[in-house]
């Protein structure tokens, strides 16, 4: 583990999007809509193709800023990280992916090595610390994007589609590790296109279309007693953009 000591669960800031939009060229891509997450929620954002969904998190992680309205954190921003489809890893060995991240969060030196085995242990990497990250497969890379992001402790993480590209063994491994993020204390907010992946790890749904916020509630109501006919088509698998 890293030496930044967790808060409580109860003290990560929350996150209050006011109005936020984003248009580009003219074009509204999503309409000011208003959110508010607070608590170790594991959010699931869905939706079809070019819904907005990579654009709301980009917007929420403070990647791309708004045309309208205000993202904000209550009281302070929180620690963040975020993990993309495709990992962008600097092309050096798996172990220094992981060094140079404790490097820039000031861990001392003689603790970056040891921090960074114990994260490529746990996350099923630790035969490959020597090998370039950029020739590791899909899911492998995937693992140590995560496992970067568990060294960088986060209080909120993002993760943008992480297991689109992944076969299921991969997939359960993202999954199993979102878990232990969450178990960690870590609040996650996430986008899929998988049904049954939100059912298995959504406490809370957001549903986008069409650039819009369709509807927000807990997943079991989404699933159970969706409010909207977005949802309702969605769940039965007929909303396309
Ligand atoms: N920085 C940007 N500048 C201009 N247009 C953008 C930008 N980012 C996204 N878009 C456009 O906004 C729309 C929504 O994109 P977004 O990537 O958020 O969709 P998505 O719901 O994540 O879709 P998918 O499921 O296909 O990944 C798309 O039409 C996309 O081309």
């Amino acid at each position: 583990m890293n030496d930044m000591r967790r808060l409580p669960m109860a003290a990560i800031p929350s996150l209050a999007l006011e109005g936020v939009g984003f248009t580009h060229r003219g074009q509204t891509l999503l309409h000011p809509l208003d959110l508010r997450l607070a608590g170790c929620q594991r959010t699931l954002v869905m939706g079809p193709n070019g819904a907005g969904k990579s654009l709301l998190m980009r917007l929420a992680h403070g990647l791309l800023a708004p045309s309208s309205g205000r993202v904000s954190w209550e009281g302070r921003p929180p620690r963040q990280a975020m993990v993309f489809q495709r990992p962008v890893l600097l092309k050096r060995s798996a172990l220094a992916n992981l060094t140079y991240v404790l490097a820039i969060n000031g861990t001392p030196y003689r603790r970056r090595k040891p921090l960074a085995r114990e994260a490529l242990e746990r996350f099923g990497l630790a035969t490959l610390e020597k090998r370039p990250a950029r020739v590791l497969s899909g899911g492998e890379q995937q693992r140590l994007a995560l496992a970067r992001a568990w060294l960088v402790d986060p209080e909120v993480l993002f993760l943008d589609e992480p297991t689109a590209a992944l076969d299921p063994a991969a997939i359960q491994a993202v999954e199993s590790a979102v878990g232990d993020f969450h178990r960690r204390g870590t609040r996650i907010l996430m986008t899929t296109h998988d049904l049954q992946q939100a059912r298995r790890l959504a406490d809370d749904i957001v549903l986008l279309f069409g650039g819009r916020l369709v509807e927000h509630s807990p997943a079991e109501r989404f699933f159970s007693d969706p409010q909207t006919p977005e949802a309702r088509a969605f769940i039965r698998g007929e909303l396309v953009w």
